[in-house]
């Protein structure tokens, strides 16, 4: 089921929490959905969800809009909510036939939903415990577990991997993959590394606007347009390779990394690889390494919303 978004808005007072975005998401898509503090993500996934009215713009699930039949497009919506709404004194198992219920999976499926979102989501261990002696991790796991118990087509997740240790974060990354090979994921979070593990693609937002939407390499491409480059050259003074390396035409900046390496920028559009091959050729230097370095997501999410 795909999600089409236009000119979605949201107005909080004096301030536009999100300004007229537009996007689509289709099936068997993971989207990432980024942005720095306050830039609008959790008011775009509660809109998409139909938890808050839209002031502007419109979400059309399936085609058919949010706005006229959110009641009925929210059975093909799992959401897991930045703060996990969960009932603490309930036990996993009592919560989770609660939530099949509330979302209308009908009453001689639910047991059979409910054992496979325990085991889906490694809940087996801790099914019988209250939620509220539940650790961070496993609280988050039922969030998931919760999201999913109705097998809805499109999942909205807000930062599903908080609070969950090393191992937990790779197991929920892989369950996501797995899920958003049927299904149309939209996850938000502020771990970059998690959006190219997990993600196929990257949409970023800030104050509330579309700022990148791409690859996590077409994100790259377009952030800087210039190469890094790093060489190992000897057999000449590092000062002496500097200062011919830095005369070079394509070559925007060059510094002196320690141990016969240098770091070399080109100009935007620009490579340097054969200009500084044929500079060493020239002057008898020898390379011994030459590394292009790749843009770091870091850097890329930085230009974009410093
Ligand atoms: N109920 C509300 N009333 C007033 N302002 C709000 C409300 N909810 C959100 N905002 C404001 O809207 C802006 C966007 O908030 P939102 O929670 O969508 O950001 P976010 O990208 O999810 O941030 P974070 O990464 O910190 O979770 C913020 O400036 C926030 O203060």
């Amino acid at each position: 089921m795909d999600i089409k978004i236009e000119s979605l808005t949201k107005t909080y007072g004096p301030q536009k929490a999100v300004d007229e975005i537009s996007f689509e998401v289709k099936t068997g898509e993971i989207l990432g959905f980024l942005g720095p503090n306050g830039a609008g993500k959790t008011t775009t996934m509660k809109m998409i969800t139909n938890y808050i009215a839209i002031d502007r713009g419109d979400v059309s699930i399936g085609g058919n809009s949010i706005k006229n039949q959110g009641d009925k497009l929210r059975r093909h919506i799992g959401y897991l909510p930045e703060h996990n709404p969960l009932y603490h004194d309930m036990p996993v198992i009592d919560y989770l036939e609660f939530s099949a219920a509330l979302q209308g999976v009908p009453n001689h499926l639910v047991p059979a939903r409910v054992k496979e979102m325990v085991k889906l989501c490694g809940l087996n261990a801790e099914k019988h415990k209250k939620i509220g002696e539940l650790s961070k991790g496993y609280r988050q796991r039922v969030g998931l577990a919760q999201a999913m118990i109705h097998d809805p087509e499109i999942l909205i997740l807000d930062e599903p991997t908080t609070g969950l240790d090393p191992n937990q974060i790779v197991e929920i990354r892989k369950l996501i993959k797995e899920i958003g090979k049927e299904k149309t994921v939209i996850l938000s979070t502020h771990i970059l590394s998690e959006v190219e593990a997990t993600c196929d693609r990257i949409l970023i937002i800030n104050k509330g606007r579309i700022v990148a939407d791409g690859t996590a390499e077409t994100l790259r491409k377009q952030a800087k347009g210039q190469e890094l480059l790093t060489t190992k050259i000897e057999d000449g003074s590092a000062e002496e390779i500097e200062k011919a390396i830095r005369e070079l035409p394509s070559v925007a900046s060059v510094e002196i990394k320690g141990d016969g390496r240098f770091e070399i920028q080109s100009k935007p559009e620009m490579s340097t690889a054969r200009d500084v091959f044929s500079l060493c050729v020239k002057n008898k230097w020898v390379i011994t390494e030459m590394t292009p370095s790749v843009t770091k997501l870091e850097d890329v999410f930085r230009d974009l919303t410093a």
